[in-house]
């Protein structure tokens, strides 16, 4: 059963917390779904958000949505940790792994899975009246995405913390952007989460690995690089920004 302690607080609550407020991620009486791909984020997210119930904003519902891509997973534990924490999981079966490897044969199907799973996600949210979903992206993924912007695409931005979707009215909220991986990583292992085997093919050896590579060494000659990165996303003047007189 998961419980409070104060030490969470300073480990990772307090920013948890930080999050929410800066960008007003929940309020009281929302119906709020995790997404949940059996991997370390996505459960750390849900240990945070049932503490956050606990002590900050109690009247919010809280659901899984685990979207099966139709690879082999056992499921048991993660359905095992939910029942026993009262929280509703919906496990909807696709076949998006044997379209992504099999029927279309992509070349990159990393871009497809993701757009895909996306849309699965959203519809199963929607059929459940679900109008608000929590990713579990950190502050690495926040940094590996700016990077594979601009390096790869020569593109200035990254996700946003809190983005509406006003065709699917479906907001879609990351109260883990600034918590670090390694973070995760350790707190994971400390409490024991359940976190399921990923037997995607792809796992691991996409372009983010070796933008997460690129960062490790940013760190080892900039120590603070990760904290200087995330507050450049919102401390920044328009003004020196370039803004053409003509778009192409
Ligand atoms: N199969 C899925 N079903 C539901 N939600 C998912 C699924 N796969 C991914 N997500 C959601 O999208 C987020 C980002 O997906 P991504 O594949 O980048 O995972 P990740 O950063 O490795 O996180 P995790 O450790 O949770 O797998 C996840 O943290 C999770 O909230």
């Amino acid at each position: 059963m998961i419980q409070f302690q104060k030490k969470y607080n300073k480990l990772f609550l307090n920013n948890i917390r930080k999050a929410i407020d800066d960008y007003t991620m929940i309020k009281a009486n929302d119906k709020l779904a995790v997404g949940l791909s059996g991997g370390k984020d996505s459960i750390f997210l849900l240990f945070c958000l049932k503490l956050i119930q606990l002590t900050y904003i109690k009247d919010f519902e809280l659901v899984g949505i685990h979207i099966d891509l139709g690879f082999p997973m056992n499921m048991q534990p993660l359905k095992k940790y939910c029942i026993e924490n009262d929280i509703p999981l919906i496990i909807e079966k696709t076949n998006i792994a044997d379209v992504v490897f099999h029927e279309r044969k992509e070349k990159n199907p990393c871009a497809l899975c993701s757009k895909l799973r996306r849309g699965a996600l959203s519809r199963v949210a929607k059929e459940h009246h679900i109008k608000k979903i929590a990713l579990g992206h950190n502050s690495n993924d926040v940094i590996e995405t700016l990077f594979m912007n601009v390096l790869k695409v020569g593109k200035l931005g990254t996700f946003h913390p809190n983005s509406y979707n006003t065709k699917k009215d479906l907001s879609i909220i990351r109260p883990m952007i600034y918590i670090r991986e390694d973070l995760i990583q350790s707190m994971v292992d400390k409490y024991n989460l359940p976190v399921i085997k990923n037997p995607c093919p792809m796992d691991k050896k996409t372009t983010r690995q070796d933008m997460k590579n690129l960062l490790i060494k940013l760190e080892n000659i900039y120590p603070d690089s990760q904290q200087k990165i995330l507050s450049s996303l919102s401390n920044y003047n328009p003004k020196n920004l370039w803004k053409k007189a003509h778009k192409k």
